[in-house]
């Protein structure tokens, strides 16, 4: 029996000897290498987080304290001491989501995943546990990296705002986002890092004068007094002080005795507190913590042995973008680029290595870097913002007050849009076309495949007055959906058969394209005519489109997103506005959070399979009797297509 067996929840911890919890992080590091090669995960960030994650817990009482932590991406030991050690099915269906969840343990709290809001919640928990009177420590974990975005300063304001209330802010200071941290404040943290640990040096000057007899008492008094002078004799000023929060640190975040001692102190300190951990991410699994990217920030499975992912990577659609990026920032030299703090997984390293003057990491900064933009764009140039389509969302007010009103050409690329899966609810990139449609001049294209990304990032990096959008799911790239002839700004991916009826128009959003045609086929089969059309540029919907649909007798639209506000309701409203009334489907992702599974599985069972578009386009076009003629169209004035 292993320590780590005997520890069902954190009182367990709490009977450990100090040597025993150095044995268990040890046990708990070996388990983490196991386990997360195997799933898949965040293995660095957890590494990093081991006795950090245990000091907490043996000081605190959880969840009468509660334990949060920014991002939650570094919760698996918070996960381990607290009851779940089942790993086999991590972030899988049915299996432990890979962040907190509150339907998991009463242990955890935030269950976003979005950085830099740990602080934000700490704030309210804080001020309610106060107003309720009653007395509960709130311990915020949050990174360096989670620091780089504006909401943490936004918090430690009001944090800071009161000295009453015991807020615990554990810094899990690392010196990396998913790349290095960056900018004056990385600088800052890099300099308390190497600082003396000014407090120990305190603590140990205490002991000694007081054990001196007669002189100590009245030398550490006057030494106390002079204390702010020590301190600025000894190390640079602490911001955070500044703010007017206690601090302890730097500590060695590794050191589980040194971390309690600490945790123990800002705990008696009874106030806004911030713990400085030192950490190095992927401690102790030398293929992460020499890992050169991202110190094994995120992994596939892998061979634990040798570090290397056990499956090669078919190309995704981020190194379609990645190479065709650089490509126009050879041609075009006033293109620039920018990333959150993601430069590998949105594809911008190899812009960055290209033309390192021109690509802006801004941290965890959604909302700095899209106005940024806009300041780029004023400034004569073209950004292109690279982010996950699902982080866009915190950047809304900027693209639509900073960037369309003032008609900036800022061109943002959306990756992990449409479902991804694994890391759960807050990570599918459902949201962005309903959010964006209300963007006044907004051009949105979603690319069907490479080809396309590559024909659709020039078409956005051409037009200087407006937001220009592309987005593009995780995972492998199509490589091809051929069209059968181009109809203005749409593409024709596939007409009826010569004896076949326009039956079914079937607008196909993006990577979509592919299955639409794989599902007329189907519909083909049973003698339902079916024309497939991406539109290409989504928003606004092509006028196309709706002459199209006056030429069918049901239109049904599919698309890699939420129904509301999608594509789908656009082209129905486009339809109303055109006085076009006719039988009318959109199929996408229903107005509900996903449970973490894997993206094929959550497609299957929101029916976004060929076969289940094809059974639910049967009943539909069984449903809707005779053909309406084509005068409909004339009547309403849509004009006949033109041919190219
Ligand atoms: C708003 C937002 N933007 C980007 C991300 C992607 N992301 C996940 S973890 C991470 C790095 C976090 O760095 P840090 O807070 O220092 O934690 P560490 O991984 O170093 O422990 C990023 C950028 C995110 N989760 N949320
Ligand atoms: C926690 C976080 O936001 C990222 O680490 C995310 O999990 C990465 O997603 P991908 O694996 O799709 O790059
Ligand atoms: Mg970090």
């Amino acid at each position: 029996m292993t320590l780590l067996d005997s520890v069902q929840g954190p009182a367990d911890l709490k009977r450990l000897t100090h040597d025993e919890m150095v044995t268990l992080a040890e046990e708990i590091r070996a388990f983490l290498v196991d386990k997360v090669s195997r799933t898949g995960g965040h293995l660095g960030p957890n590494l990093g987080a081991v006795e950090l994650t245990l000091a907490a817990h043996r000081v605190f009482d959880s969840p009468h304290d509660p334990i949060l932590f920014d991002t939650g991406h570094q919760s698996y030991v918070h996960k381990i001491v607290t009851g779940r050690q089942d790993f086999a099915a991590l972030r899988q269906k049915g299996g432990l989501s890979g962040y907190p969840s509150r339907a998991e343990s009463e242990h955890d709290f935030i269950e976003n995943s979005h950085a830099s809001t740990v602080l934000s919640y700490a704030d309210g928990l804080a001020k309610a546990f106060q107003l309720r009177g009653t007395r509960r420590h709130v311990v915020a974990v949050v990174g360096d990296g989670a620091l780089t975005g504006g909401m943490c300063w936004e918090a430690l304001n009001n944090i800071a705002g009161d000295k009453t209330r015991p807020v615990v802010i554990i810094v899990n200071d690392n010196g990396r986002s998913y790349s290095p941290t960056i900018g004056g404040f990385a600088d800052h943290m890099a300099t308390l890092r190497l600082r003396p640990g000014y407090e120990k040096l305190l603590e140990d000057g205490k002991r000694t004068l007081q054990n001196m007899p007669v002189v100590g008492k009245p030398v550490y008094a006057a030494l106390h007094a002079a204390k702010r002078g020590i301190k600025d004799a000894l190390s640079p000023q602490v911001m955070f002080e500044d703010l007017g929060l206690k601090y302890f640190g730097p500590v060695n975040g590794h050191d589980i005795v040194a971390m309690e001692a600490a945790l123990e102190r800002a705990k008696a300190f009874g106030g806004p507190v911030i713990v400085h951990a030192v950490t190095r991410k992927g401690m102790g699994y030398a293929h992460a913590e020499n890992h050169e990217a991202e110190q094994m920030h995120a992994i596939d499975v892998i061979d634990p042995a040798t570090g290397k992912p056990t499956k090669v990577a078919k190309p995704g659609w981020t190194s379609v973008f990645s190479d065709e990026i650089v490509r126009i920032g050879a041609e075009r030299e006033d293109v620039v680029a920018i990333t959150a703090a993601m430069l590998g997984p949105t594809g911008l390293e190899k812009f960055a290595q290209a033309f390192p003057s021109r690509c802006y990491d801004v941290g965890i900064a959604e909302q700095h870097a899209m106005t940024s933009a806009a300041g780029l764009a004023m400034g004569g140039l073209h950004p292109v913002f690279a982010v996950y389509s699902t982080f866009l969302n915190r950047a809304f007010d900027q693209l639509l007050m900073d960037v369309a009103l003032h008609k900036q050409g800022v061109t943002v690329v959306l990756d992990r849009a449409g479902v991804t899966g694994s890391d759960g609810a807050s990570h599918n990139g459902m949201w962005d076309l309903s959010i964006l449609g209300v963007v006044p001049g907004i051009r949105i294209a979603v690319p069907r495949d490479a080809i396309s990304l590559r024909e659709q990032l020039r078409e956005a990096v051409e037009v200087k007055d407006a937001p220009t959008v592309l987005r593009y799911p995780k995972g492998a790239v199509i490589p091809e959906v051929p069209a059968v002839e181009r109809l203005d700004v749409v593409d024709v991916l596939r007409r009826p058969s010569a004896d076949e009826g326009n039956d079914v128009l079937l607008v196909a959003v993006g990577a979509f394209g592919q299955l639409a045609v794989e599902a007329a086929q189907r519909l083909s089969d049973q003698g339902i005519g079916v024309t497939v059309v991406d539109p290409r540029w989504v928003f606004p919907v092509p006028s196309e489109v709706v002459e199209l649909a006056a030429a069918h007798r049901v239109v049904v639209t599919v698309e890699d997103c939420g129904r509301h506000g999608g594509f789908g309701w656009a082209l129905a409203a486009a339809m109303r506005d055109a006085g076009l009334v006719m039988p009318m489907r959109d199929l996408g992702i229903p107005n509900r959070f996903l449970d973490h599974a894997s993206r094929d599985q959550i497609l299957a069972e929101l029916g976004l399979t060929a076969q289940d578009i094809a059974r639910q386009v049967t009943e539909w076009a069984s449903e809707y009797g005779s053909e309406h003629d084509d005068s409909s169209a004339a009547e309403i004035g849509v004009p006949k297509l033109k041919k190219s």
